[in-house]
C-alpha cells in the first residue's frame, strides 16, 4: 500500500472526536478488546484514504516536486526576512486528489479558460492547466509577489506551463479588472479570502465572469467542521457564504466530501430551470 502524499490531515471533527475517546479510553484502562475495537476502526479510515489515492491518478513529476518544496521550504525564516508576505502552513496546498479532482471537472467540462484565485505554490494552477488542451489558458492570482518568483521557475520546467498567467495583487481588484477586461472562465477554483467569496460570486454569476455553463468550485466548504458544528458564535464569513449559496434558488450546488469539502457550483440549465429545480 502506498504511502500518503500528504501529512495525514484530520478534516473531520468526528475522527478527532473518536481520538480523544480513545485516548481516555486508554488512560482509564477500559477493557482491551474495546480500545483494540476503537484502533481498529480508526485504522479502516486510514486504510480508505491510501485506498483513495492508490485508485486516483498520480501527480505529474512537476506537481510532486512543487509539493515537496512547499513541505520543505523555510516558509517562517521568509516572513521574518520580509520576503514572504505570511509564515505560509504548506497544509494550504490543495495535493493531490483535490489536483486529479480539479483535472476531472477541467476535462469532463472541456474547458479552455481556468481562473484559479489563491495560487499559493501553484499546485491547483499546475493541476487545471495539465487537464487544458493547448491554447487553454488558467490565470492565477494571488497577493505575494513572492509566490510568483517562487512559482515560475517550477511553471516553466512543466510542459503546461505555459498555459499559466500569474497576477499578483488582492483577488478582488484583479477580478473587477477582468471583468473589465471581458474575460471569461469556464471554472473558476476558489481558494483565497474566504470573507470576499459572496463578493466573488456576485462577479462571477453577476458580472460576467464565468461563462454561462461554468461552474464555480469552492475549497474548504466544511471549514474543518465549523460550517456545521453546533455553535453559539455568530456565524462566520464562511458560514454566511454557505448559507447565500443554498438560498439562491438560480444555482445547482453538490457539496463533495472530499478532505475539506469541495463545493461545485453551476446556474441551473434550462431542463433544470423548465422543471422547476
Ligand atoms: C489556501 S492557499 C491556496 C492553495 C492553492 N490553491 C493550492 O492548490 O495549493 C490561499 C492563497 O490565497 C492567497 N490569498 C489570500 N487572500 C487573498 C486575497 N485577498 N487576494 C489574493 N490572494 C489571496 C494567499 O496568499 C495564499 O497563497
Amino acid at each position: 500500500m502506498s504511502s500518503p502524499a500528504q501529512p495525514r490531515r484530520r478534516y473531520d471533527p468526528a475522527i478527532e472526536e473518536f481520538q480523544k475517546v480513545l485516548g481516555r479510553a486508554i488512560a482509564a484502562n477500559v477493557d482491551p478488546e474495546v480500545i483494540e475495537g476503537l484502533k481498529r476502526a480508526l485504522s479502516y479510515v486510514d486504510m480508505r484514504e491510501d485506498y483513495t489515492l492508490e485508485c486516483t491518478s498520480q501527480e505529474s513529476d512537476t506537481c510532486r516536486r512543487i509539493r515537496e518544496t512547499t513541505m520543505s521550504h523555510p516558509w517562517t525564516e521568509l516572513k521574518e526576512q520580509g520576503k514572504a508576505l505570511r509564515d505560509y502552513n504548506p497544509r494550504m496546498l490543495s495535493g493531490p486528489l483535490a489536483g486529479q479532482f480539479l483535472k476531472s471537472l477541467v476535462s469532463g467540462q472541456r474547458a479552455r479558460r481556468v481562473l484559479d484565485v489563491g495560487m499559493y505554490t501553484g499546485y491547483s494552477a499546475l493541476s487545471m492547466a495539465e487537464a487544458l488542451p493547448a491554447g487553454g489558458e488558467v490565470i492565477t492570482l494571488d497577493m505575494d509577489p513572492f509566490l510568483q518568483q517562487h512559482n515560475q521557475p517550477f511553471f516553466d520546467s512543466s510542459p503546461h506551463g505555459a498555459k499559466i498567467s500569474i497576477r499578483i495583487g488582492r483577488a478582488l481588484d484583479t477580478m473587477r479588472e477582468l471583468v473589465k477586461e471581458g474575460q471569461k472562465f469556464d471554472i473558476i477554483f476558489l481558494d483565497a479570502e474566504k470573507s470576499e467569496y459572496i463578493d466573488y460570486l456576485k462577479l462571477a454569476f453577476d458580472e460576467g465572469l464565468l461563462s454561462e455553463n461554468g461552474t464555480i468550485v469552492v475549497d474548504n466548504a466544511y471549514r474543518h467542521g465549523s460550517n456545521y458544528l453546533p455553535s453559539d458564535s455568530p456565524p462566520d464569513a464562511s458560514r454566511l457564504f454557505g448559507r447565500h449559496v443554498t438560498n439562491d434558488a438560480r444555482l445547482h450546488k453538490v457539496l463533495v466530501p472530499l478532505r475539506d469539502g469541495i463545493l461545485l457550483i453551476r446556474r441551473l440549465n434550462e431542463v433544470e430551470r423548465d422543471a422547476g429545480q
